[in-house]
């Protein structure tokens, strides 16, 4: 089947060779082409030019794209879509006062998300999870990764597993599992935090591995929740299995998170909220992708990550939503390239590489995802009438995608 979009007003992200991710300076530039056409094959780009160059295509639809931008779909590279329930509750605490620590130390938090995970059935947790992937979907995300996390015992963290793998199974995007048994200390094990490690390590990892449920490993390094030596240990095992670590840290204090995950490999350190001169130094020269999660910092009034001055000092930068019900409760990516660029000052071409080509690095789908490159998937959004693709980040709130299409199809 071929789709052939014509008078596409500018069409976004074109890279004739394939990049696998964008740093520093390279990233305030977006390559476009201004009144273009976009040849589609059944999943897959084919071709793609100015429409004054346009060759005699035969095909099975033409749409005609006139006023309107195609860019390739947003790599959300760090969600936790995954939950059941809501923190709606906790929400109006913080309101009316409560931070997000004394929350959490009152029982809230995470550890209210594991209690309401762990009396839910696979299915409910199923049901609610695709309706909020098919909601990110529909707001321009085609590929997305979904940690585990909010289980916390071996029934809970593979019941999550299994929903992730089911929703892998269901939809068409790409879903990358990253299993996070080390997302929060349980009650039980609040005097013995060692032993809840050796649970995560010893029993539940070797289980997640024999049943293939998870790609990636992620810690949350944090003062009152994992310590660095935690992370050691966790991403030492993790590797036997072939686990890379995408993990938490740098979210409320710098406590070398980012150092242990450079340490081993990191496919990514996320957060990073909180970063000391050695942080942003230590990251240089590495092929771990930082990645920011600006919604959240929105959400809990905490700082944004310093986006200038990492990108200004030669680094690369993706931009995720971190959907979750405690500290991110939107999936929203568009939402995030506009926070990207009002409150870190990205420019709206870094915002946008942010959140494509550097997104699907940290999920490893470079190859296939997040640029208009002949022979990758066919995942872009279609906007409505647009004066220019500024206008995205510029009109925060304002929904300007009219469809979206994954490996080729319209969804619906
Ligand atoms: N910081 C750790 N985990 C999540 C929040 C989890 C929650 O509050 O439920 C995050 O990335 O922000
Ligand atoms: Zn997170």
């Amino acid at each position: 089947m071929k789709q052939l979009f014509i008078n596409i007003k500018e069409l976004l992200q074109v890279r004739e060779n394939k990049v696998d991710k964008l740093s520093g300076t390279e990233m305030k530039e977006l390559p476009t082409i201004k009144n273009a056409w976009l040849l589609i094959e059944d999943d897959k780009i084919a071709d793609y030019g100015e429409m004054d160059s346009l060759p005699e295509i035969n095909a099975d639809k033409t749409i005609d794209a006139e006023g309107k931008i195609i860019l390739p779909s947003w790599c959300d590279s760090h969600t936790h879509i995954v939950y059941a329930g809501n923190r709606e509750l906790e929400f109006a605490d913080r309101i009316n006062g409560l931070s997000y620590e004394e929350i959490a130390n009152r029982g809230g938090g995470i550890l209210n998300s594991a209690k309401t995970l762990q009396e839910t059935s696979e299915e409910e947790v199923y049901q609610q999870s695709a309706k909020r992937l098919e909601e990110v979907m529909k707001l321009g995300t085609g590929a997305v990764e979904i940690k585990s996390g909010y289980g916390l015992t071996e029934e809970g963290e593979l019941k999550m597993l299994r929903v992730i793998k089911k929703l892998q199974k269901n939809y068409e995007l790409p879903i990358k599992a990253t299993f996070l048994g080390a997302h929060a200390i349980p009650k039980e094990y609040k005097e013995k935090p060692d032993a809840y490690m050796d649970l995560v390590i010893e029993k539940i990892l070797p289980k997640v591995a024999e049943e293939n449920l998870a790609e990636y490993i992620d810690i949350f390094c944090e003062k009152g929740y994992f310590s660095v030596a935690d992370t050691h240990k966790l991403l030492s095992a993790a590797k036997k299995f072939g686990l890379k670590p995408k993990i938490h840290v740098n979210q409320f204090n710098a406590i070398g998170g980012i150092q242990a995950g450079i340490e081993h490999d990191a496919l990514s350190v996320d957060h990073l909220e909180v970063m000391r001169p050695e942080d942003i130094e230590s990251l240089k020269g590495t092929s771990t992708m930082p990645v920011a999660l600006p919604s959240c910092s929105l959400f809990l009034s905490i700082p944004y990550t310093p986006a200038r001055e990492m990108l200004d000092s030669g680094l690369p930068l993706a931009l995720a939503t971190d959907f979750n019900p405690g500290s991110t409760p939107s999936g929203n990516m568009n939402l995030v390239v506009s926070l990207a660029c009002i409150k870190m000052k990205m420019t709206p071409e870094e915002a946008i590489n942010a959140a494509t080509i550097n997104g699907a690095y940290a999920m490893e789908l470079s190859e296939t995802h997040g640029s208009i490159t002949k022979g990758k998937k066919a995942n872009f959004i279609l906007t409505k009438e647009i004066p220019s693709y500024t206008f995205l980040p510029y009109a925060f709130g304002t929904n300007s995608i009219e469809s979206v299409f994954i490996n080729g199809k319209m969804i619906e």
